[in-house]
């Protein structure tokens, strides 16, 4: 059901410095976006493009960030999430619900503009997924 490997989201407590370390010693300054405030998300984002995908540096933002627990037990940040690409979100959601998989809140517009949902990571061997539908509308 899944598709495309969308991106690699790395937590991070410092994301100039992360950003910083893309641009200057990882990637070249063309790969690393500018930081993306998404309130609504509770993080800041900054996506370095690598060509066959993307990483999504991920820094808490406000009192309710998702990433705050994760940067507790994890201070130095790290691996967060896999996104993967699928059809039609609405699907894929019954599709996993019906395999015991829970699905984290309702769909959301994510970093691209697109529909978003979380699975649970104990639902998927250890590993937070995050399901985005590749265009608008499903199919
Ligand atoms: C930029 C927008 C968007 C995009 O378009 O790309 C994004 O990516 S937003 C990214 C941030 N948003 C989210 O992460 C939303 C979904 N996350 C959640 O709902 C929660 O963070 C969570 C995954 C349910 C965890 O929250 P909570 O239960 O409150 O925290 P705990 O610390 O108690 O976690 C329970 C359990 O799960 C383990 N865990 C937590 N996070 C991860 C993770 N990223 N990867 C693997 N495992 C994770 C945690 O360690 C706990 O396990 P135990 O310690 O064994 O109890
Ligand atoms: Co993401």
């Amino acid at each position: 059901m899944i598709g495309r490997l969308n991106h690699i989201a790395i937590a991070t407590p410092d994301l100039q410095a992360a950003a910083q370390r893309y641009r200057d010693c990882l990637a070249s300054p063309a790969q690393v976006s500018a930081p993306l405030a998404l309130p609504e998300h509770g993080v800041t984002t900054v996506f370095v493009d690598t060509g066959n995908t993307k990483l999504e540096l991920l820094e808490p933002l406000g009192e309710q960030s998702p990433i705050a627990k994760f940067l507790e037990k994890n201070p130095e940040g790290g691996l967060h999430h896999l996104c993967f690409e699928v059809p039609d979100l609405a699907v894929a959601i019954t599709t996993v619900k019906a395999s015991g998989i829970r699905v984290l809140g309702e769909p959301r517009i994510g970093a691209h503009g697109l529909p978003v949902v979380f699975l649970h990571p104990k639902d998927c061997g250890g590993v937070l997924m995050e399901l985005e539908q590749t265009s608008a509308t499903a199919g």
